[in-house]
């Protein structure tokens, strides 16, 4: 892929996922900087990575070809408004992976930038991310390839054709590895208290999660629906644990879990 020099303002838990996913498939970490206002030159993530660290926002985006803009919502306009105020961003593409702040108000806190929404999720720290791509017509084709080849290097991607499809993004991917997370918290708990040990429990808990994954990843040409009939046996267990998440609604639950996201990022648009 094309190599740009890349500032990410904001060095988290969501950007920190994204540079380890960058670095470990071979993107030149001199080329990569990350920032936060405590940020040491030669602290974790300069020597996990060997990407340049700094608490200067300002100085980094003014070396920078692409800004990644990866600090919370909240914090977003408050950091936009000093780079604009103190940077020519003419030139430079900015991508933005912040839930809840739409391209307009980029447009008021930044000026009429080249802007590309991103909405990624964790696991791109291992290479399995799986990030929604939102840009503006007016955005030049190298500049999407570029960003459509950077979130590859960390996983999937799904280009979305309107930008309200991101808070949808948010619902189905970029949230969703916490819902993961908390079914196999609730399984790993029931299985403790069914006699094994936590690291038993973990374990057959991480290793079906994983194994029922991949064998959706392996079958495309099969329904998700299929492989669940595979293991219910008529009349077995399977049918019965089904039974109760069925009963209990657990389909409802999901679509309004999805809905419940989607519907606070709308908010977050209306008041960040
Ligand atoms: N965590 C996730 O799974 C996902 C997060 N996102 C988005 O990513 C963005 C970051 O989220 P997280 O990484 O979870 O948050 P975080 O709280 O882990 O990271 C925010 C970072 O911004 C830094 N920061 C605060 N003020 C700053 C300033 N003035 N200048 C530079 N850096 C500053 C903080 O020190 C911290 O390193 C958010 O906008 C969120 O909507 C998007 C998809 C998934
Ligand atoms: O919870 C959040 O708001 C962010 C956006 C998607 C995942 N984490």
């Amino acid at each position: 892929m094309q190599h740009r020099n890349i500032a990410f303002i904001g060095a988290g838990n969501m950007a920190k996922a994204i540079i380890s996913g960058l670095v470990n498939n071979g993107y030149p970490a001199q080329l990569i900087t990350a920032t936060s206002p405590s940020m040491k030159q030669d602290g974790p993530l300069h020597n996990q990575y060997g990407i340049n660290c700094s608490n200067d926002n300002i100085a980094s985006v003014r070396q920078a070809d692409v800004v990644v803009l990866a600090v919370k919502p909240q914090m977003m306009a408050e950091v936009c408004e000093q780079i604009h105020q103190q940077v020519d961003l003419n030139g430079k593409l900015i991508l933005s992976i912040a839930a809840g702040i739409s391209v307009e108000r980029f447009y008021q806190l930044l000026g009429k930038v080249d802007l590309i929404r991103i909405m990624p999720n964790t696991p791109s720290l291992i290479g399995l991310g799986m990030s929604g791509l939102y840009a503006p017509a007016q955005v030049s084709m190298p500049d999407r390839q570029f960003t459509e080849q950077l979130m590859q290097s960390v996983g999937e991607i799904c280009w979305v054709e309107q930008e309200s499809g991101i808070n949808n993004i948010i619902a189905a991917a970029g949230s969703a590895p916490a819902y993961f997370f908390l079914f196999m918290e609730s399984m790993q708990q029931e299985a403790e208290r069914l006699g094994f040990t936590s690291e038993q429990a973990r374990l057959l808990v991480q290793q079906t999660a994983l194994g029922a994954a991949q064998m959706v990843v392996n079958n495309p040409q099969l329904d998700i629906a299929t492989l669940r009939q595979q293991v219910t046996s008529k009349g077995g267990t399977t049918a019965e644990a089904l039974r109760v998440f069925n009963e209990n609604g657990l389909p409802e639950i999901v679509a309004s879990a999805m809905q419940a996201a989607s519907k606070r990022a709308v908010e977050m648009e209306k008041s960040l």
